[in-house]
Parts: structure tokens; sequence; C-alpha cells
């Protein structure tokens, strides 16, 4: 089992960040919530502020949790994807690991086709009444 982390970014409009995984990446031309697999003695929010400077010259601040979901691609491969919320910090974001990105409001995501696993997160925002 690979545990993946995931960061549901806002900024100070309450939108959230998706970004589309490019090709040659697994999972690709699917939307997502920017992250990574987190390392050999990294917590999910160590490897969030990492993953986002690595992948996307951003700084971010995790603060709450917001979900786990445990998930099969294909005959070997299960990812244990754990969601944080997150706030932007700052930094113009530079695409490496995606072709696409935006900012959405979290009521919204529907809209976009979404990695299996990220649906059970994706469901939930649009639930959520106030959002943040
Ligand atoms: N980052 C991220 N990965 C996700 C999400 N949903 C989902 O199914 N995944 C899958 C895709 C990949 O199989 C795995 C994460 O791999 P990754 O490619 O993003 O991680 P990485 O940059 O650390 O790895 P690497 O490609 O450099 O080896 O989790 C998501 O919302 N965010």
């Amino acid at each position: 089992m690979i545990p993946v982390a995931a960061a549901i970014i806002y900024n100070s409009e309450g939108k959230v960040l998706i970004a589309r995984r490019r090709e040659g990446k697994s999972q690709a031309g699917l939307w997502e919530f920017p992250g990574g697999k987190i390392e050999e003695g990294e917590d999910a929010c160590a490897c969030l502020r990492r993953e986002l400077r690595e992948e996307m010259g951003i700084d971010i601040m995790p603060y709450a949790y917001f979900g786990v979901n445990e998930h099969r691609y294909g005959k070997s491969l299960i990812i244990r994807l754990i969601a944080w919320k997150a706030e932007y910090w700052g930094g113009e974001i530079v695409l490496t690991d995606h072709d696409d990105c935006r900012w959405e409001h979290p009521g919204e995501l529907d809209r976009f086709h979404f990695a299996p696993a990220d649906l059970p997160f994706v469901r939930k925002l649009g639930l959520e009444p106030g959002g943040r």
C-alpha cells in the first residue's frame, strides 16, 4: 500500500486548487488535488509542503485533516490517499507534473473528471455548506 497525501488548498476567495495530471504520469488526464507520495519519516503535512514547493513552486500550510480513502488501481497498486485542507500562502504556480490547473468553487468540482481515489473527497466537499 502506497501512502499518498493530497492538499485541498483554499485561496482567499474560498476556491480550491485542482490540477490535471500530465501525459506520462499515472492517471494522466485526470484531475486531482495536488500532492504526492509520502516519504519515509514524513507525515502528510510535511509531505504536502514539500510536494507543493517541488511540483508547483508554491507555499501552503495544511491546517485540517479532511479524510482518507484507500483505492486499488489495477491488480497490484493500492494507494492510501490522505487529504488535508490547506491555506495558500504564496508563490506563483509553475506546473511540472500537471498540464492544467484551476481554482474552483468546492461545490462545482463534480464537473471535472477526477482520479477515482479522489471521488469521496469531491463528494464530501460538495456537501459542505460554507467550505474552508
Ligand atoms: N498527488 C495525488 N495523487 C493522487 C491523487 N489521487 C490519486 O489517485 N493519486 C494517485 C496517482 C498516483 O498513482 C499516486 C501519487 O503519485 P504521484 O505521481 O503524484 O506522486 P509523486 O510525485 O510523489 O511520485 P513520482 O511520480 O515522482 O514517483 O496517487 C491526488 O489527489 N493527488
